[in-house]
């Protein structure tokens, strides 16, 4: 007999952040502007002894976690080309052609993305809530998928594939 696959989804207040953001495009650099950004956790897997195939409250609690290193931060692309970054011991300085920011260190992410799109913070965030879930030795799992919204009707979903590699 086939065995069946289900999908769960986790939404929840605790699962948004607010950050500051700018992304590059076509020769052009945003302003810095911010977002009430909120996230869905959606993973796809077989039952599991227990009958779940993963605790809600493991994806919540991990999914929680990562939104808060994200949360009041400014979230930068450090694999960004057109985008060059130093830094002190609490300063980072960020430079776009001809414009710059300078922050407190203690006020950003740098992220190990090309952009801070939605869809590359919706992989970004997958990847983390994968390395934790394999780290838990969680087996039940087909797909991890997490959807990045940067407000109402705006969002962008990314997947890992399970086993990983
Ligand atoms: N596919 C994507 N498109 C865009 C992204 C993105 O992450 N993925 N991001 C942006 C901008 O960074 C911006 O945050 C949103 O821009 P935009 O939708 O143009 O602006 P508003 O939120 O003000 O939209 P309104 O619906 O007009 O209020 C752009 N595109």
């Amino acid at each position: 007999m086939s065995q069946r696959i289900y999908r769960l989804q986790v939404t929840k207040d605790q699962l948004g952040f607010a950050a500051a953001h700018f992304i590059t495009m076509r020769g052009k650099c945003e302003r810095l502007h911010g977002h009430n950004y909120r996230v869905t956790v959606e993973v796809e897997g077989f039952l599991g002894e227990d009958k779940y195939v993963v605790d809600f409250g493991v994806l919540k609690k991990h999914a929680t976690e990562i939104a808060r290193t994200l949360d009041h931060r400014v979230l930068l692309a450090a694999e960004n080309a057109k985008i060059a970054y130093s830094q002190d011991e609490q300063h980072i300085t960020v430079c776009y052609e001809e414009k710059y920011y300078v922050f407190p260190l203690a006020e950003v992410i740098l992220l190990p993305i090309e952009n801070t799109t939605a869809e590359l913070l919706a992989s970004y965030f997958c990847a983390e809530l994968s390395e934790r879930l394999h780290h838990d030795g969680v087996n039940t799992l087909k797909m991890v998928g997490v959807w990045v919204s940067e407000g109402p009707g705006q969002q962008a979903f990314a997947n890992i594939e399970w086993p990983q590699a």
